[in-house]
């Protein structure tokens, strides 16, 4: 349950059913693999977002109910979605119930930073000065996090050319945006290239474990390219089918 929350900061994490979670990595991730990585990566960010100082809470904005118990873990609200439409529907859906509970400003965070850590969310948090702040992702394009006071000051716009977007959004809207910086959020993995950097920088303790599991999969390609997609029945390196 979502309290009145007066003058408050709640971090907001948007992720998709984990059975059509990390659909970029499907060429060379088997389905239960993928479940596995974007879950190890929530835990992860719950993990950095959760302990952090000066926030009134963690949400959750979902439509998988199975995520329920991995929510009341650490401490974070589970926020349903009225309908599967999208991740802008479900950002926009969790700024209007957080506003209506009181909810001064939001702080989008993706599922699928597991660099996170609590000092670097309490860094980009203390960072944020402006009403509408975004931070890019490394290739440039996308948005990895985004500050709104209140909630609903602009409508989010994630997805392909996010952060043009988002700055754009905020001058329509007559506020200047401001742009935050921290190589721990840049790296959001969603293309099998992502996947190999992954296995050679720094990343939470769900995700590392994660890694060791499959590490011998993702770098069995020749000159350490991730491997090609492995047939079903094809079990020996990755594990079972859950
Ligand atoms: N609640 C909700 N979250 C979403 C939705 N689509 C994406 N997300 C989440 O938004 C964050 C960024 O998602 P994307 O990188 O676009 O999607 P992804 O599932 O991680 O990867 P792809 O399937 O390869 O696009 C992740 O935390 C996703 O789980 C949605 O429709 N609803
Ligand atoms: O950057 C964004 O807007 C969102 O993370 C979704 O886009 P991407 O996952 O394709 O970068």
């Amino acid at each position: 349950m979502i309290e009145a929350s007066g003058n408050a900061t709640w971090i907001v994490i948007p992720v998709k059913r984990l059975e059509s979670a990390k659909q970029r990595l499907a060429p060379v991730l088997p389905a239960h693999a993928r479940r596995e990585l974007a879950l190890a990566m929530l835990r992860d960010v719950l993990e950095a977002a959760t302990p952090v100082r000066g926030i009134r809470g963690v949400a959750v904005v979902t439509p998988d109910e199975r995520l329920r118990p991995v929510c009341d873990a650490y401490g974070a609200t589970w926020l349903g979605e009225e309908s599967v439409s999208g991740m802008n529907a479900a950002v926009a859906h969790a700024a209007r119930v957080l506003e209506a509970s009181g909810a001064a400003r939001t702080v989008v965070i993706p599922a699928d930073l597991p660099a996170v850590s609590v000092a670097a969310v309490e860094r980009v948090l203390a960072e944020i000065t402006a009403d509408v702040a975004i931070l890019r992702d490394r290739r440039g394009r996308g948005t990895n996090m985004l500050a709104c006071r209140p909630p609903s000051a602009i409508q989010p716009r994630f997805g392909t050319g996010s952060f043009a977007a988002h700055i754009e959004a905020a001058w329509a809207r007559g506020l200047t945006p401001q742009e935050i910086h921290s190589p721990a959020f840049a790296c959001d993995v969603d293309t099998p290239e992502d996947l190999l950097a992954l296995t050679r920088g720094a990343c939470g303790r769900n995700t590392a474990r994660w890694i060791e599991h499959y590490r011998a999969g993702i770098e069995s390609g020749s000159n350490g390219e991730v491997a090609p997609s492995l047939g079903a029945g094809q079990t020996t390196t990755w594990g079972k089918e859950a």
